[in-house]
């Protein structure tokens, strides 16, 4: 069979990875396709950070071509990640290309710890991360990053120096004051608190910040949501009837602002005892994958709940960085690659307006 360009195209749109739920070449990742007597060529470009992938996706692409059209060729496959949309009128956060909020709506639904873990596993495939601690009343990142006597250097007076721990950049209030304080903030003093600590700290060159959220759609959500720009959310469950309730909330909240749901995490989906290894969903069964299908997003992944994961968090270091190469690191770095990936497939264009927003109290 003759190799030309289209016959290729023709063989990569036929690899689909689950984490893009699309082919390569749909999620436009072949750059060039250069055929000549010396043999072909191809470069491609992920959008998402993929440095531990990257030996797997090379397999697959050299067996599918090898299997379509008996060929050998020279794959180079690289990846960046582009700043995508946020909404018109908000302006960019400097040395930031894309803020991610993860929510929940219920408290104590282990967000924090997603949302740390979710960072680790980004900065594991080679990103440029930040995580931001946005819950102003309980701080809880200082302790779970193990950095909860850092503070932060700041340089004339103004800008904040992050607190890089594990490869990540960090900023929490629970870094500048005491989290007592912190605790009888009033919400327009808190959302205020929120605003500067974002806009003061000076980031650097970070792919993704990550913003874990205070639990709840209220004031401070809305003000991360109107006036902050970000460009998706990712939304943190447990099965349980009554958390479920509240992660619709949260759904909802994002589409009234317009910022995309990249999708749902399950956490604490099951229980595995540390001694036997009995297995029991003692929130429920099945919650966070009903709850995605039911809203059309994305469900991403679930997590267990481990005495492994509270140990982790507790001893400053998150499982990702605890254990690399166990089943809860692989588990978060899957959950992590596919809010990435969908990430990337978002626009890069600016335009959509924001719609007022009303709070009522129901
Ligand atoms: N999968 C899990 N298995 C075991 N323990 C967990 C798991 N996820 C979180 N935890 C533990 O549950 C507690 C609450 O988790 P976390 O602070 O992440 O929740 P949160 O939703 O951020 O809470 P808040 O509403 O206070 O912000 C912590 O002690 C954490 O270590």
């Amino acid at each position: 069979m003759t190799i030309t360009e289209q016959s290729i195209k023709q063989s990569l749109s036929r690899i689909e990875l689950p984490e893009l739920g699309k082919d390569l070449v749909s999620a436009n990742w072949v750059k060039s396709i250069d055929i000549s007597e010396a043999g072909v060529s191809i470069k491609l470009m992920a959008g998402f950070p993929c440095e531990q992938q990257k030996k797997h996706y090379l397999a697959l692409i050299a067996e599918q071509l090898n299997t379509d059209l008996n060929c050998q060729a020279d794959v180079e496959l690289n990846w960046q990640v582009a700043a995508h949309a946020h909404k018109a009128g908000v302006k960019s956060l400097s040395g930031v290309k894309n803020i991610i909020a993860v929510a929940s709506g219920k408290g104590g639904v282990g967000k924090s710890t997603t949302s740390a873990n979710l960072a680790l596993a980004l900065v594991a495939e080679g990103a440029s991360v930040g995580l931001l601690d946005a819950d102003i009343y309980g701080p809880s990142q200082p302790i779970m990053m193990g950095m909860k006597d850092s503070r932060p250097e700041t340089i004339d007076q103004k800008r904040i120096l992050p607190v890089k721990t594990h490869g990540v950049q960090t900023m929490s209030i629970g870094y500048l004051i005491d989290p007592e304080q912190a605790m009888v903030w009033r919400g327009p003093m808190a959302s205020g608190a929120l605003q500067q600590l974002i806009n003061d700290t000076q980031w650097q060159d970070l792919d993704y910040l990550i913003v874990d959220l205070p639990p709840g759609t209220g004031d401070i959500q809305l003000t991360l949501s109107q006036k902050v720009p970000v460009t998706a959310s990712v939304i943190v469950t447990t099965p349980q009837d009554l958390a479920l309730a509240d992660a619709v909330k949260a759904i909802s909240m994002f589409e009234k602002v317009s910022v995309p749901v990249l999708g749902v995490v399950e956490n604490m989906g099951m229980h595995i005892c540390s001694n036997c290894g009995h297995q029991e969903h003692i929130f429920g069964e099945g919650g966070g994958s009903n709850l995605a299908s039911d809203s059309h997003v994305e469900f991403l992944g679930s997590l267990p709940l481990t005495k492994q994961i509270r140990d982790d968090s507790d001893k400053g270091k998150p499982s990702v960085v605890a254990d690399p190469e166990g089943d809860v690191a692989s588990i978060y770095r899957t959950i992590a690659r596919t809010m990435s990936a969908r990430l990337s497939l978002l626009s890069k264009d600016y335009g959509q307006s924001f719609p007022k927003i009303s709070i009522t109290n129901d």
